[in-house]
Formats: C-alpha cells, sequence, structure tokens
C-alpha cells in the first residue's frame, strides 16, 4: 500500500476510536508517552496531525522515561521529536539499578519495569499539567491481551481505551486501538522514524506468552481473515447474561438496574 493510503487508513482509525471512547476533550493537555519505539512515535505524530486539523483546542508533550539501562539513545528521540517541533521532556530514572536490588533470580524484568514506568509517567504528567497521559497500544495488544486473561489468568477483560488511573487524578487514554500492528510497522518503516530500544535485557522482545498468542492469532488468521477485528469488536459487544460472572448477572438483572429510567 503506498505511503498516502496507508497514512488516511491510519489516520481515519484514530479518529474513529478518540470518537467512539470520547478520548480527547477540548482544553486537554495530553503528555504522549514516547518510548522511541515504533508504536509510540506513530501514536505521536498521529495526534499531532489530528490536534490540527481538530475542531476543539488541545495541547500534546512528549515524554519519555530513560529507565537507566547504558547505551538507551534518548538523545537520538529527542532529536527526532525536536526536528518535529514537539515540547519534549526526558526523564532520568535509577529503574535499572532499583530493578536490579529488587528482582528475584530468574524473575522477568518486565512486570516492574513497566511498573515503574507507569508510575513515573503519571507523576510526570501532572508535574507539566497533563490531565491525560497517552500510551501507544495498538489493536493487536487488545486482542492479545485479552487472550491471554482468559487462557493464564482466567479472567475476561483487556484494556480499556479510556481510564482513570489509580491515583485518581490522569486519564489515560489509547488512541492507537483500532490501528493494527501490522499497519504500525509498514508507517513506521515508511516514515523511517529512528526507532531505538531501551537496552534492557528484554528490549525489542515481546514475553514469551505473549509472543504465542500473537503467533495464535496469526495461524488461525489463514482461515479467519478477519480474526483481529473481530475479537476487537468481541469487546464492545458484551452480552453479560451470557456469562458465569454471578456479581454482574446479579447486577444486570437486579429489580432497580431492571426498572423503567424514571429521569428519560
Ligand atoms: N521508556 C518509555 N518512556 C515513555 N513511554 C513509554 C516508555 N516505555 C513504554 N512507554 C509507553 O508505553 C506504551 C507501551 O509500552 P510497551 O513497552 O508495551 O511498548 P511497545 O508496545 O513496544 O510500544 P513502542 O513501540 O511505543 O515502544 C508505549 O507505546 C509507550 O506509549
Amino acid at each position: 500500500m503506498d505511503e498516502a493510503k496507508l497514512y488516511k487508513k491510519i489516520k481515519n482509525a484514530v479518529g474513529r476510536g478518540v470518537a467512539d471512547h470520547g478520548l480527547i476533550a477540548e482544553g486537554d493537555r495530553i503528555a504522549v508517552a514516547v518510548s522511541g519505539g515504533k508504536d509510540s512515535y506513530t501514536m505521536l505524530h498521529l495526534l499531532e496531525a489530528l490536534r490540527q486539523r481538530a475542531p476543539i483546542r488541545f495541547e500534546i508533550m512528549a515524554l519519555t522515561i530513560d529507565s537507566g539501562y547504558p547505551g538507551f539513545r534518548t538523545d537520538i528521540i529527542a532529536g527526532h521529536l525536536k526536528e518535529h517541533g514537539f515540547a519534549h521532556h526526558v526523564e532520568k530514572t535509577d529503574h535499572y539499578g532499583i530493578i536490579q536490588a529488587k528482582r528475584r533470580e530468574g524473575s522477568s524484568y518486565c512486570s516492574i519495569c513497566a511498573r515503574l514506568k507507569r508510575g513515573a509517567l503519571y507523576e510526570l504528567a501532572q508535574k507539566f499539567g497533563c490531565n491525560k497521559l497517552a500510551l501507544g497500544h495498538h489493536l493487536d495488544d487488545f486482542a492479545e491481551t485479552l487472550l491471554l486473561n482468559q487462557f493464564f489468568v482466567g479472567s475476561l477483560k483487556s484494556m480499556a481505551a479510556s481510564m482513570l488511573a489509580d491515583n485518581g487524578i490522569t486519564t489515560v487514554i489509547r488512541p492507537l486501538v483500532y490501528v493494527t500492528e501490522a499497519q504500525i510497522i509498514e508507517f513506521a518503516r515508511l516514515k523511517g522514524f529512528p526507532v531505538v530500544c531501551c537496552r534492557c535485557p528484554a528490549c525489542g522482545e515481546a514475553d514469551m506468552q505473549r509472543k504465542r498468542m500473537k503467533r495464535l492469532i496469526s495461524e488461525l488468521e489463514r482461515d479467519i481473515p478477519h480474526i483481529r477485528q473481530s475479537i476487537l469488536r468481541a469487546l464492545s459487544n458484551v452480552q453479560p447474561r451470557h456469562l458465569l460472572d454471578r456479581q454482574l448477572f446479579l447486577k444486570t438483572v437486579s429489580p432497580d438496574d431492571a426498572a423503567p429510567d424514571e429521569s428519560a
């Protein structure tokens, strides 16, 4: 697909995601979390394109967490963002040191690293007066997370497109909810984004279980071409009465809920 066509497709998908889930409102100040990976570069550029043509006013700035792994080229990220005129802050942290001290032998870096990063991003968003924090999760992440939770956790959940964070202040948004990873890979290649990796031992590698979900979906895709879109549609077409969560069931059929809405 040529670049203009792909760009239009992604732009429309971001626009739909933002509209469907009410991700952006007048006066928002959005901290865009940019890791130096293909997803967050794509998100940042698409949000800026949206900002320029949107009928409402909102601001964006980019935030990067340097977790302290030797060799992470945040200067390359900063150079690219400066060249494109983005406000950008790099926060240098000692997460690497904390992880080395706290990590149990043989356990993964990723979960503790992600938690530390998320905490730092919430703090920074507040510090820079941003009410929203945009993360670069895409359609494939939503589908894989749903399967991961079903297969390994025993829970029917994925990710929210918009959710108030635990700090009760920052709203986390995921504007790439309708954009596939394949579209992002192609877009990042055509745009020549200077992708860098954080240099942690797991850098650039999805964890093993996530890789299995990716593989499974790709294998099934040969017979079911729209499998990704279908999984995503399932997330917005929940039929609680056909599930087994007793709390959900009781809530769904409680007399209060069933009563006609007097306020209508
Ligand atoms: N070091 C970081 N600094 C700022 N934001 C980050 C950083 N690491 C991750 N994020 C944010 O969290 C999102 C999900 O992180 P994850 O580690 O799963 O990356 P990813 O799926 O490889 O995405 P990307 O291609 O943007 O790196 C990223 O898209 C980005 O928005």
